[in-house]
């Protein structure tokens, strides 16, 4: 057999089964597929991620992608499982395990009253475990948000997505963009606003919005870009939006404590929103907290 057959990593266009779609992630959207070479549909069920056709710059950020999440293997980081190659190599698409439970804001508003604070403090160690391992590599997300964090089953989240994923250069401890394009900036650390500037602390800051969001169970009416448009004022429109965010947070105005969250989980958020990054936890810090916090919980459980 040639080298072709036994690469597990392949996967062959004629046997990958369309069966719905998942969702939509930066340059591409998730379909449900079901790879099945017997045809006897006993293949399995897998999540693939197709590029947006055209627009040639997406093919290389694409291939970056792909290349990413290939050489990632944490276990609160979504599987890499191959690529699948169409149109004689013209196009390709990313395959990767499938978690069926969907996103992490479609599980929390579903079960919203079967997750109590110690769960909701479980899935926020395992997103800081999982980011503690892209630091080991020198990459930061820089979409870390709920939407990007999947739910694998109801003790496990995992982190996805790694279409904006950089690596921090060996000789830098920042990343600086330069064509951000529809930046989610409710998510970006105020020097990511301002300068461009990306590092594991920005993902921190990040981090502290998926808390808020964990501890909002992803509630539409307290998420992050409402309650900040709400601050701002709807007056504020198109490009000066940043302007008028990067101010609220110069003026240490934070997002207020979502209904019912625990006061030292509260306080985490506020460590990750230090304005200057060098104030804020890393994450190892930060999962030290978290399971403290959770010890605390199992000793005189509230929630
Ligand atoms: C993160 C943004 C891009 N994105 C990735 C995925 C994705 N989804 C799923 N499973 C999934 C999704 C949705 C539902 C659902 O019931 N919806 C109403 C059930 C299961 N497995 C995945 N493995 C790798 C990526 C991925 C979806 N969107």
């Amino acid at each position: 057999l040639n080298p072709a057959q036994h690469d597990q990593t392949l996967f062959e266009e004629r046997h990958l089964r369309y069966i719905s779609p998942l969702g939509k992630g930066n340059f591409g959207s998730v379909e449900l597929c079901r790879y099945d070479p017997l045809g006897d549909n006993t293949g399995e069920l897998v999540a693939v991620k197709k590029l947006q056709p055209n627009k040639q710059s997406t093919l290389e950020d694409f291939q970056k992608e792909v290349n990413t999440l290939s050489v990632l293997h944490c276990d609160y980081i979504v599987k890499y499982r191959g690529v699948c190659y169409s149109m004689g190599r013209l196009s390709m698409s990313l395959v990767m395990e499938y978690l069926p439970h969907g996103s992490l804001i479609g599980y929390l508003e579903n079960n919203r009253h079967n997750v109590n604070t110690r769960r909701m403090l479980l899935f926020a160690s395992q997103i800081c475990k999982g980011m503690e391992y892209l630091q080991t590599l020198r990459y930061i997300h820089r979409d870390l948000a709920a939407r990007n964090i999947l739910v694998a089953s109801e003790s496990l989240v995992k982190i996805a997505d790694f279409g904006l994923t950089k690596i921090i250069p060996f000789d830098k401890e920042y990343y600086r963009v330069t064509q951000p394009g529809e930046s989610p900036i409710f998510w970006y650390a105020p020097e990511s606003i301002n300068d461009s500037k990306f590092s594991h602390k920005s993902d921190v800051w990040s981090f502290g919005i998926v808390l808020h969001e964990l501890f909002s169970y992803c509630d539409m009416v307290s998420n992050p870009k409402r309650l900040y448009m709400q601050e701002l004022g709807h007056n504020v429109q198109g490009p000066s939006i940043s302007m008028h965010l990067a101010n609220i947070l110069k003026n240490n105005w934070r997002l207020p404590s979502p209904p019912h969250c625990p006061s030292k989980v509260y306080n985490l958020m506020k460590q990750c929103w230090a304005y200057d990054f060098d104030e804020r936890p890393c994450f190892s810090s930060l999962g030290n907290q978290i399971e403290t916090i959770m010890q605390e919980e199992r000793e005189n459980p509230k929630g």
